[in-house]
């Protein structure tokens, strides 16, 4: 268990904050501000315990330099939107002027640092830079749970000089997954889709050993179907990938998993909104045709199986649901989670679009801010933005 901010006085106090405000921006608008509101009970709690409140995140990945199109000054605005307060942004990531103004906060002034990621010493964790933040503070707060993988200047070298803490978001990502890693209701199902099967290999192993039914989709799973000597055409899959699919294929049988994958898919020549679509059985994908969404029974055989969990994760898209033809067995996954009784898991981007673009996010029990430190946590790995948070005592 990680000590919390419950268990600090914050009263007076200036605190780091560690946020992960890596937001979707379009032309400088954010699209999409789940993280942002993902830390507001933390901000709020320590605004109103009278805690000064110096913030920093990253945005994008600029290479160590300014660039204005990764600057979180439209973050700040909104964000001040958001708490109903200013929110001071000096447009630095750190030098005299940060340090200045940080000495001279009242309680409850709330400051946010410019993309950490500006400075070169931010991705090398370098030790100056993160000295240089420690000395504007006297605690540490991370809710970035969603960078909680990378060990950087801002994530893991402030955090060493001082006493840090988790903020509710990051207690509530820990709990939650540790949960589901440790003492899993079941039947537990697992759903995992998206493109980059060797991006998920680790944790679709991981989860083998865990879970009582694991479903496949996207385009990683046709790299799965190959492994079981269909042709998959045109499709995306990744052959050398294959064998290690067909090892997996045999984990599950001599463990007695229940690894489910796409009885019939949608494919088309190319992911277009006009291209013509055709529903085929797995045995009969037409040799210059990509498999590019689950098909009907599949999702038939994936809603019986959802429907009867009690617990559910679910991480990646089912097919290209960018382009809508292909978008149907994806929203079809998000629905049958929605509707199940069991409790639910939703982490990464895509997946989590896909719930908030349906209106179902309120039908999930936890949506994960994280994407990479998501899978991460549930491969079994220790990640050093959680590692360098103090235990509860
Ligand atoms: N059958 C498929 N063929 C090609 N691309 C696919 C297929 N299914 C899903 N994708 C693509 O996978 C991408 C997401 O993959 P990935 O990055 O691995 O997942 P996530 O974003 O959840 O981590 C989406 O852009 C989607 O279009
Ligand atoms: O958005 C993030 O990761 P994610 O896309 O895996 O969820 C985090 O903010 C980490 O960003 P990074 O992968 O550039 O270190």
């Amino acid at each position: 268990m990680k000590a919390t901010i419950r268990d600090v006085d914050v009263t007076h106090r200036r605190v780091f904050v560690r946020v992960d405000y890596n937001v979707p921006m379009k032309e400088g608008q954010i699209t999409d501000d789940t993280r942002i509101r993902a830390s507001l009970p933390t901000l709020e709690d320590l605004i109103q315990r009278g805690a000064k409140l110096i913030l920093a995140s990253h945005l994008g990945r600029p290479k160590g330099t300014a660039d204005p199109a990764y600057s979180l000054a439209p973050v700040a605005a909104h964000l001040s939107r958001l708490l109903r307060r200013p929110v001071a942004f000096p447009g630095q990531v750190a030098g005299p002027e940060v340090a200045d103004f940080a000495q001279r906060m009242q309680p409850g002034e709330v400051l946010l640092l410019e993309n950490v990621r500006f400075h070169p010493g931010e991705t090398r964790n370098d030790p100056e830079l993160a000295r240089s933040w420690a000395d504007l503070a006297e605690l540490y707060v991370s809710d970035a749970f969603g960078t909680a993988h990378r060990a950087h200047a801002s994530t893991v070298g402030v955090a060493e000089h001082l006493p840090a803490y988790a903020g509710y978001l990051m207690d509530k990502e820990i709990t939650v997954l540790s949960r589901v890693l440790a003492a899993p209701e079941r039947p537990f199902v697992a759903v995992i889709g998206g493109a980059k099967i060797k991006d998920k290999i680790g944790v679709i192993e991981s989860l083998l050993k865990k879970v009582d039914v694991l479903l496949l989709g996207g385009g990683l799973a046709n790299t799965f179907l190959a492994a079981k000597g269909f042709d998959v055409g045109a499709s995306l899959y990744e052959p050398e990938q294959v064998d290690v699919a067909r090892r997996l294929v045999e984990q599950a049988e001599s463990r007695g998993t229940h690894l489910l994958l796409p009885v019939d898919v949608v494919t088309a020549p190319a992911p277009e909104p006009d291209a013509p679509r055709e529903i085929v059985d797995i045995s009969a994908i037409p040799g210059s045709s990509q498999a590019l969404d689950i098909g009907p029974k599949t999702v038939e055989h994936y809603r019986r199986e959802l429907m009867s969990a009690r617990l559910i994760l679910w991480n990646g898209p089912m097919g290209v649901f960018e382009v809508p033809p292909f978008a149907e067995g994806t929203y079809a996954v998000a629905r049958a989670v929605a509707d199940s009784e069991a409790e639910s898991v939703v982490g990464g981007g895509d997946s989590l679009a896909a719930i908030e673009g349906a209106g179902l996010a309120r039908r999930i029990s936890h949506l994960s801010t994280g994407g990479g430190a998501t899978l991460e946590f549930l491969e079994g790995k220790i990640l050093p933005g959680v590692a360098v948070l103090q235990d509860r005592a």
